[in-house]
């Protein structure tokens, strides 16, 4: 059956690639203005480019932040990417301390400077790097489930999300050896710091495991 992904737009996202990707996987797409439309998704994306605060304001402005909490408890699937995905933590130290979504418990902060070797590293962070799989994961219930091991993405950052517990990590990426947080998970609720919709094949596979992914029973969302 023809899945619905319903993709927040709230001023601050590239929602034209973002919908694109997700109708070549076959999806119906809507867009969420308002609570109403967020109560009724299925499948629900936070897209975002841009700064963590001017993201969150987005949300405060059209009285969105209580709305995707509430979708979020109900063990209904939600993807954040880029700037979708940060805003899924608790907090960002990006230009300030600006509180966020705190779906997965962790703090967006700078990605380093200086890479392991003593070099100097460039930020923002711009390009492909492979996707590694933490092992310890049983992928066959993750967007994962389908994506070769050290697949690339693409990404565009010059922060990302430490975590809290790092049982919510799913997928890491490296660089200037760095780990960065790549795809992180608690519950229904996942984040890519890449673009799965500008990753090619490998985006679109992990954007189509998206889609099988189905509403958790509610009384196991933590
Ligand atoms: N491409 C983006 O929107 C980046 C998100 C965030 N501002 C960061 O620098 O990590």
């Amino acid at each position: 059956m023809k899945k619905t992904v319903t993709i927040i737009d709230y001023g601050v996202g590239n929602l034209l690639s973002v919908t694109r990707a997700f109708e070549h996987c076959g999806a119906t797409v809507k867009l969420a203005h308002d609570a109403y439309d967020i109560e009724r998704a299925s499948h629900l994306i936070l897209p975002g480019v841009g700064a963590f605060a001017d993201g969150m304001q987005g949300l405060r402005d059209r009285d969105l932040v209580e709305p995707i909490r509430r979708y979020a408890a109900s063990g209904r699937p939600l993807m954040g990417i880029c700037l979708g995905m940060q805003m899924l933590a608790t907090a960002s130290e990006e230009f300030g301390e600006h509180e966020g979504l705190n779906l997965i418990p962790g703090r967006v902060r700078a990605i380093p400077r200086v890479a392991v070797d003593g070099s100097a590293l460039k930020t923002p962070h711009i390009g492909w790097s492979p996707l590694y799989k933490q092992a310890q994961v049983d992928w066959t219930d993750t967007i994962l489930a389908d994506t070769v091991l050290e697949s690339s993405v693409y990404l565009v950052h010059s922060f990302a999300v430490e975590l809290d517990d790092s049982a919510d990590l799913l997928s890491h990426c490296v660089y200037g050896g760095h780990r960065i947080s790549a795809v992180i998970r608690r519950n229904s609720v996942v984040g890519c710091q890449f673009h799965p919709e500008k990753s090619g094949p490998v985006g679109l596979k992990i954007i189509a495991g998206f889609l099988t992914q189905d509403e958790l029973d509610r009384a196991s969302v933590t």
